[in-house]
């Protein structure tokens, strides 16, 4: 049989030859069957692999092999194969090209065989990672070892990637397909060697228990915390974790809102703007994720830094939590899943799978959240809770009040209430503080000169990158001091001297804090479209009561490709590092990450960095 000439040819010394490719010489080369292609030279060298056709014998110019198959060589990177395995004697299949007497492309032949599990992206959406696999087969099971034991040991030489993980599945999440999406990718978890604890959550609350409780040195037995779930999962994670591990200080706040505290609560309340100054700082080696930490005299809690991990140079300021092997992890199962299509570029299980066993990385600011007075008669409670996407007030309080009548409609109970919410257009009397961004970090004014084609006062700004957060961000890296290395120290905000506070009080229909941009499937471009992953900034979109059509507008320009939601006269956009707020008279609730929270005092703070996820960035 014509397709045996392959096996047989390479014999002895001649067996695994030295070539070339790419001018890189090759560790290892030997002639193959690559299933539904024909016989190839595979070779390793190490950066990854490469293939070949064997030359064609025939000097016939319309011969197809000739013709059609290949000039040139194929290649995958180690950094893009996940996992590589040795299967069963069996057969490799014919090739998929049109027949021709000469070449050995025409019968299928039983062999031993290896695969090589790696992604490609989507040729339409480079965001989207598709499976890929490569099926070569010899003869001889010792060459199929030889190229399984090299690939390996290259694989094995791959950083960052993870080998043990603790998954939670929502099972209910979104359309209740949590389990079945888990199912889908967990042979990719498998086949990369991943070990996994698994815990279907059985109520609300459970995740969050079992982060709460875990050791630190539990948790430092796994690479990392994956959620198969949506936003309000993930965020019960976070929490899970955070809020019983990081003291952070308070939100910074105007003097009159310390004051109006303190009034009521006498010395009790911490003076806020002293907090983060001056405090010295160092971290503690047994925790995966976070520094330890202690409050000081006045109840402020103090960040702990380890100099030696820190690059920057402002180690008052900084937080050393970015640590490089502990990440978060999310597999979409929800109903709008905003975080994973902000940090991956697409709401696709496959691709967050492979972002996860491949070990990417990148930073995400965490919004802290504390609310202090429930209602204006209510004790005053400082009440902490972490976001990493967006909180709102007014109407996305009130959707979120109103979707809980509607859940048995799955997740279409968003559009139900979101409509009835929208025909009773209330607005709630308000008032924001938020410190101004210093004029180097405020690109918004520039930001807006671009999208009018003007040319802006860029001259400060000249290291941005004023486009929209994507992999590999220049906006999130020079923001954050990020350093050579791509490790980037987490920052809170530490001196609300040196900044203004600004106000704005009125009636509004709704207050809303985004993270990051909130992009989903009804908001293509999200709530604010430049909104970056790890910039150390806040997002306040402010919509004052206005008549019922224009908030119709900017409803349709929120879920416009290249919309413009907040190019309105009654919206206001501000970029800030925290914010304090206020309720007068009738009283609204937050939604936050879909949870309810009433808060008629409220302070925010934006902690840069503080987390990473197992996630590139979209690659747009
Ligand atoms: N087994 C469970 N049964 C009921 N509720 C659960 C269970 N496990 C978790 N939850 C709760 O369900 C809430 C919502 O979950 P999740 O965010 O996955 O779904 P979603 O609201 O459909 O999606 P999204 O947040 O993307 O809109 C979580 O905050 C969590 O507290």
């Amino acid at each position: 049989m014509k397709m045996e000439r392959g096996g047989d040819e390479f014999v002895g010394d001649e067996r695994l030859r030295d070539r070339q490719f790419d001018g890189e010489s090759s560790i290892l080369s030997s002639a193959l069957f690559l299933d539904h292609v024909g016989e190839v030279v595979l070779s390793v060298n190490s950066t990854g692999l490469s293939w070949k056709p064997v030359d064609c014998p025939c000097d016939d110019e319309s011969c197809w092999h000739r013709k059609l198959t290949f000039t040139s060589t194929a290649k995958v990177n180690f950094s893009d194969i996940y996992a590589v395995e040795l299967t069963d004697l069996g057969l490799i299949h014919q090739s998929i090209l049109p027949k021709a007497d000469c070449c050995f492309l025409h019968s299928d032949s039983e062999m031993y065989r290896f695969i090589v599990h790696g992604f490609q992206r989507s040729k339409t959406q480079p965001s989207m990672w598709m499976l890929a696999m490569y099926t070569f087969g010899h003869k001889d099971l010792q060459i199929c070892e030889l190229f399984v034991n090299q690939i390996n040991a290259y694989l094995s030489k791959e950083t960052g990637r993870p080998k043990s993980l603790l998954v939670f599945v929502h099972p209910l999440s979104g359309k209740r397909n949590g389990r079945r999406i888990w199912e889908g990718v967990g042979p990719i978890f498998s086949r990369a060697r991943v070990r996994t604890k698994v815990i279907v959550t059985e109520r609300t609350g459970h995740a969050f228990d079992v982060m709460g409780s875990m050791t630190n040195q539990d948790l430092n037995s796994y690479d990392g915390v994956v959620a198969v779930g949506g936003d309000g999962f993930f965020n019960e994670i976070l929490n899970g974790l955070l809020l019983s591990r990081l003291k952070a200080p308070y939100p910074p706040v105007p003097p009159d809102f310390t004051d109006s505290l303190e009034n009521e609560l006498g010395n009790s309340v911490p003076n806020l703007n002293e907090t983060a100054a001056g405090t010295s700082y160092e971290c503690e080696d047994q925790s995966p994720l976070l520094p330890t930490s202690g409050h000081n005299q006045s109840g402020f809690s103090n960040f702990k830094i380890k100099k030696s991990d820190c690059s920057s140079g402002e180690q008052d300021s900084e937080l050393c939590i970015s640590n490089e092997r502990f990440r978060f992890g999310i597999i979409p199962a929800g109903s709008t899943d905003a975080i994973v299509i902000c940090t991956t570029g697409v709401r696709d299980p496959i691709t967050s799978a492979l972002h996860i066993v491949l070990g990417k990385r990148v930073s995400l600011d965490i919004a802290q959240v504390v609310k202090w007075k429930a209602t204006s008669s209510s004790k005053n409670e400082p009440d902490v809770r972490y976001t990493a996407s967006f909180v709102g007030y007014g109407f996305y309080g009130d959707v979120i009040v109103e979707s809980e009548k509607y859940r048995w409609m799955g997740p279409k109970r968003y559009d139900f209430a979101g409509t009835k919410v929208f025909l009773r257009h209330r607005s709630y009397e308000a008032e924001i503080s938020y410190l101004e961004a210093k004029r180097e970090q405020n690109i918004s004014d520039s930001e807006k000169d671009q999208q009018h084609g003007r040319a802006g006062d860029c001259n400060e700004l000249e290291n941005y990158d004023l486009g929209i957060c994507r992999a590999n961000c220049q906006t999130c890296r020079a923001s954050s001091g990020c350093t050579t290395t791509g490790s980037r120290p987490a920052t809170f905000y530490s001196n609300p001297g040196k900044s203004r506070w600004l106000r704005s009080r009125g009636h509004f229909l709704s207050v809303g804090a985004a993270v990051i941009s909130c992009r989903n499937e009804r908001a293509p471009d999200g709530l604010v479209a430049n909104a970056h992953l790890s910039d150390g900034f806040l997002h306040l979109v402010l919509i004052k009561e206005c008549p019922h059509a224009l908030y119709l507008r900017h409803l349709i320009e929120l879920t416009r490709k290249g919309g413009k939601p907040l190019d309105f006269g009654f919206i206001e956009h501000h970029k800030t590092a925290a914010f304090a707020f206020t309720s007068f008279g009738k009283e609204g609730v937050w939604n936050l990450d879909g949870e309810l929270l009433r808060a008629h005092k409220l302070s925010a703070q934006v902690l840069r960095g503080l987390v990473s996820l197992f996630a590139t960035g979209p690659e747009v």
